[in-house]
């Protein structure tokens, strides 16, 4: 019921049809979200529609029961076509050190040199893991929905790999971060 209430009072007001909100320019939207810090993902597939993989900030845990992680995904990107179809991902955290990799993931590279400049495995599946991810969490999409231009892509956890990194990746402010634990 809640859910429907927050779903509709969405559209409507996206939509805005009656123009009583104010609407914020994309360009205002985006100099505002870089300012909110996140960590850097690979987001990697493989199945029927092939091998595909891009890099992603807008990733958050959803839930534990069942282990869930949203992930949002343009529906204008080169690698859309592979997730809708293959149905698994598995989200790769990045650690310090993965900024090339992130970027490579990010441009408008061809897919093979993206994976060349990493080293990956397969887990449940089949998915590509990167060997020195951060986490990875290997999952199997549940649910998708799609919001402007994005898709949320719902994604149940069915393995996970924890690395060894020591310090981990934020991407704040157009720039990457290098971020260490302090001492226990
Ligand atoms: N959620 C997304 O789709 C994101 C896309 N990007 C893309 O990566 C490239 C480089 O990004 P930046 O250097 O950070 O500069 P930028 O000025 O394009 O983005 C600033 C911030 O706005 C948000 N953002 C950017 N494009 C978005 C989109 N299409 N949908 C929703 N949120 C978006 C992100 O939080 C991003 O960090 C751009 O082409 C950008 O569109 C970057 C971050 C998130
Ligand atoms: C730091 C960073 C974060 C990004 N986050 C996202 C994201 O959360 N969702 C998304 O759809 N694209 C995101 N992108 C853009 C995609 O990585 C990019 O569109 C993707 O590589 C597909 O490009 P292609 O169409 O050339 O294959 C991000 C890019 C960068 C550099």
């Amino acid at each position: 019921m809640l859910l429907n209430a927050m779903a509709s009072h969405a559209a409507s007001s996206s939509s805005n049809p009656a123009g009583l909100l104010p609407s914020l320019e994309k360009a205002d939207y985006r100099n505002a979200m870089a300012r909110l810090g996140a960590a850097v993902n690979i987001i990697t597939t493989d199945g029927p529609a092939g091998r595909a993989g891009f890099t992603a900030s807008a990733v958050c845990s959803v839930t534990d029961e069942p282990p869930t992680l949203l992930v949002c995904l343009n529906r204008s990107a080169s690698v859309y076509p592979a997730f809708k179809t293959n149905g698994v991902l598995c989200v790769n955290v990045l650690a310090a050190g993965h900024q090339s990799l992130s970027a490579l993931f990010g441009g408008k590279t061809p897919m093979d040199e993206r994976f060349a400049a990493g080293n990956w495995s397969r887990k449940t599946t089949g998915s590509p893991m990167l060997d020195d991810a951060a986490v990875s969490f290997d999952c199997r999409v549940v649910h998708a929905t799609s919001a402007g231009t994005h898709d949320v892509l719902f994604c149940e956890a069915v393995a996970i790999a924890i690395g060894g990194a020591t310090q981990g990746l934020i991407y704040f402010d157009r720039r990457y971060h290098e971020i260490a634990a302090p001492p226990h």
